[in-house]
């Protein structure tokens, strides 16, 4: 795996956060280095791969990257369902698509479809599973309220979604401890001083964390009738958000 030195050296001035080649070329390595508990929020997506998705239905990776997360859902449900895999960076959309024609499409496993698209306006339909891994965040504020009715509305009944965020917090004390573990994080993970101020000032205007309660609220908003946080690491959570069955 190739490692991540994007930052390493320093910059005259440091752009905003881009997924293009650089970032792709070493997506892996970045977010496992980043983003605490990564690893296991994608086994447990796995997991819940099993349990929700039915036949006949659609899942929807939106902000698939490399693909992760689908490619660990296709051997877990029904041959009849399909993944859609949504990412509007060419540079991740092309690897994901050329390391898909390489899985022979057999007819055991679900169809993978990859989609160079944005997911604010991405048609979903008849779904099971909707994964929103640490995507979220990058999609500008005021049109994340629509996605979410969105995905509520394509869910069938007692259809998920898994909303994993890179979170913030009211309590500035615990801002400050939770952004502080997560700057160790980084640092155990083998990141320098400068990586860390130079990607920081990158993602400034990029990534727009919100709070738990913040998310918590507007899932409700949107149609969801449980709305359960199941992860969190410092300052990085995951909810399972469940649409009610018939009369909830
Ligand atoms: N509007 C948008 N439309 C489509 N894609 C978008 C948009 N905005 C951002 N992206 C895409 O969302 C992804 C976010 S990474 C997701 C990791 C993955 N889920 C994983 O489980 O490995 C998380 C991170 O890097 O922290 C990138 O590939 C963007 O191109
Ligand atoms: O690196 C960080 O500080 C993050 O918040 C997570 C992240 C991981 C990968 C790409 C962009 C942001």
């Amino acid at each position: 795996m190739s490692r991540d030195q994007i930052y390493a050296l320093p910059r005259d001035q440091v752009g905003q956060f881009q997924f293009d080649e650089q970032v792709a070329r070493v997506f892996p390595d970045m977010i496992a280095r980043s983003v605490p508990g990564y690893g296991s929020i994608l086994s447990i997506i796995e997991q819940l791969s099993a349990r929700f998705v039915q036949p006949g239905t659609q899942v929807y990776d939106l902000g698939c990257s490399l693909g992760a997360a689908t490619l660990l859902m296709q051997p877990q449900i029904p041959p009849d369902a399909t993944i859609h895999a949504v990412d509007n960076a060419p540079a991740m959309i092309d690897r994901l698509r050329s390391r898909v024609d390489q899985i022979r499409q057999r007819p055991t496993l679900a169809k993978v479809q990859v989609h160079l698209a944005d997911v604010v306006d991405f048609p979903m339909d008849h779904a099971s599973l909707v994964v929103l891994n640490f995507t979220l965040q990058f999609i500008a504020s005021d049109r994340r309220r629509e996605l979410l009715d969105r995905i509520c509305q394509a869910l069938i009944p007692g259809g998920a979604l898994l909303l994993s965020e890179k979170i913030c917090f009211d309590d500035p004390h615990q801002q400050q401890l939770l952004s502080d573990l997560h700057l160790d994080f980084k640092r155990a993970c083998g990141y320098s001083e400068l990586e860390i101020a130079q990607k920081r000032t990158s993602l400034e205007k990029t990534l727009i964390p919100e709070s738990l309660a913040t998310h918590t609220e507007r899932l409700q908003a949107a149609g969801f009738a449980t709305v359960a946080p199941w992860f969190q690491c410092f300052n990085f959570a995951s909810i399972l958000a469940i649409k009610g069955g018939q009369g909830r």
